[in-house]
């Protein structure tokens, strides 16, 4: 790509060597770098990018991009000075991949609980109307069923350009992103075209990283108040009315506001709710009249994802009557109120409950087909948010029995862990058990035909993190092999 038209609408404080005519890739990490690569140093919480330039330009790169004069041993190198490494970068990486977004039916989803299922469900949703769709989230990045990993739920701004470049080539008009707060503050979101943006909820998590509610909820905003987005088409901003935040981000965004809820009248609306132990029925209230729905997904805060997701592709232009019908075959989400198959006399569910707020639901949503105990398993992850861990425990608290353990210890003690949870226990029946397989099979082994037993807070994971390693582990493995010996 021509490096003047590529620099040329960027304000740059200084250039110090003469730019390349032309530039084959741009990278923020160096040892990703290739021949002829721009090279932006970004600092970053564990490290500054502008301590890796050197090592970039070893692996070949001709531009750098900082915030400020660098000693560098290279001749045919041209150092570009400006304010700020991560907007410049916005900036040229959309010019660089061409604003793929632009052309591209664009949907983003954030909340703190249900982002995973409602871009689940509006992705399949999509595919199965005919149309292409590309994912990108906490499962990684799937290109209309080819899984690519990726290291975060919502990736860096290149990793953002380049899955949207890979989705325009292959032809699919659809682009889904699961937007983290993190995402969002760190702005790896910059530059993208979004038509449609959805909010689920806002509840207790990440103040290890946001400090206070209302900077976690003013991080959440940014997607909703984006000022300076081409409104030459409509777009829209799908939200919950039973969220606090609701009046705050109906206020401050200049998209269409379409409502849903599960409590009060609003654009999508659900009345006669009824929660069996394989499927979930209500009646929808919609802008196109009354429709009768029936989703194989279970859960109390699954009929407000399954509003979300039908309000967020009405939106798109989709005729709510179709989307009703393809809803019907969408399986149960991996890990999300997930009924595990037993031939055991239990109901086992698998969730990833691990706030307050979902902890809540996930236990209220069993209590209507409730023959016997609800044995309810959480535990919290070590070296984050601890505010949260004495009110996890104290909504576990309304289940019969509770095993109080870890989820991902990382580097903090079991003991400091579960110290903290057991400050919110409500009642004596509950037990401490840090190992979590051992915590496992305990919940299995006191087991009762007709039992509901929810294990929460790994849902589709399948590893334990202890210090800085991942060690295989399946709640789901490890509750079969003791149902079998037991029943
Ligand atoms: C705290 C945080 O947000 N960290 C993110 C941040 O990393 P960082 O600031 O530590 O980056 P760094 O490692 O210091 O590197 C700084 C710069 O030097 C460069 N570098 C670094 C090393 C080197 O050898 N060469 C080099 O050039 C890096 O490419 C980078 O440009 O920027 C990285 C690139 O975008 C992210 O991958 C990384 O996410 C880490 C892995 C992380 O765990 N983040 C979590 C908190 C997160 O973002 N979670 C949300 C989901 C939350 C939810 O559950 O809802 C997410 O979106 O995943």
């Amino acid at each position: 790509m021509n490096t003047q038209l590529l620099f040329d609408s960027l304000k740059i404080k200084s250039i110090i060597g003469s730019l390349p005519e032309s530039v084959d890739h741009i990278e923020v990490d160096s040892r990703a770098v290739q021949p002829n690569t721009v090279f932006f140093c970004i600092k970053g919480h564990t490290t500054d990018g502008h301590d890796h330039a050197q090592s970039a330009i070893e692996k070949g790169a001709t531009v750098i991009v900082a915030e400020k004069e660098l000693e560098l041993d290279a001749d045919q190198v041209a150092l570009v000075v400006v304010r700020n490494t991560s907007r410049a970068l916005a900036h040229i990486a959309n010019h660089f991949y061409q604003f793929p977004s632009k052309n591209m039916n664009v949907i983003g989803v954030t909340g703190t609980n249900g982002k995973t299922s409602v871009t689940n469900l509006i992705h399949q949703l999509i595919r199965r109307g005919g149309e292409g769709s590309a994912l990108s989230g906490t499962i990684g990045f799937d290109l209309d069923g080819t899984l690519y990993a990726s290291a975060n739920t919502t990736s860096d701004i290149i990793t953002t350009q380049r899955m949207l470049v890979k989705a325009r080539e292959a032809d699919v008009s659809n682009m889904v992103f699961e937007v983290s707060s993190h995402g969002l503050i760190e702005g790896r979101l910059w530059g993208v075209d979004f038509d449609v943006v959805t909010f689920t909820n806002l509840t207790h998590d990440h103040l290890d990283f946001h400090g206070t509610m209302e900077h976690y909820g003013y991080a959440k905003g940014l997607l909703f108040s984006q000022l300076g987005q081409d409104l030459t088409k409509p777009k829209y901003a799908v939200l919950n009315v039973d969220d606090e935040w609701f009046d705050q981000y109906a206020s401050m965004t200049p998209f269409e506001v379409i409502s849903y809820s599960m409590e009060k009248p609003a654009d999508f609306f659900a009345t006669n709710i009824v929660y069996l132990d394989d499927r979930t029925e209500f009646l929808m209230h919609s802008p196109e009249g009354e429709f009768q729905v029936e989703t194989q997904l279970l859960g109390i805060f699954n009929v407000s994802n399954v509003l979300a997701a039908i309000a967020t592709l009405y939106a798109t232009g989709e005729s709510v009557s179709s989307l009703v019908e393809r809803l019907k075959e969408i399986p149960p989400i991996s890990g999300r109120m997930e009924l595990v198959q037993t031939s055991a006399p239990l109901s086992i569910y698998i969730d990833y409950a691990h706030t307050p707020d979902a902890i809540e639901k996930a236990i209220q949503s069993v209590m209507p087909f409730k023959k016997n105990r609800i044995l309810f398993l959480v535990g919290t992850g070590g070296n984050r948010d601890k505010s949260k861990r004495p009110t996890m425990a104290e909504k576990a608290s309304l289940a019969d029995y509770v095993v109080l353990t870890t989820d991902d210890p990382r580097y903090e003690s079991y003991d400091s862990i579960l110290t903290d949870l057991e400050k919110g226990m409500k009642h004596e029946q509950y037990a401490l058990i840090g190992d979590r397989e051992e915590a496992v099979r305990h919940i299995m082994e006191i087991a009762e035909p007709d039992d509901i037993i929810i294990f929460a807070g790994k849902g589709h994971e399948d590893y334990q993190i202890i210090e800085n390693t991942k060690y295989p582990h399946s709640d789901r493995e490890i509750a079969l092999s003791v149902a079998e010996t037991r029943f």
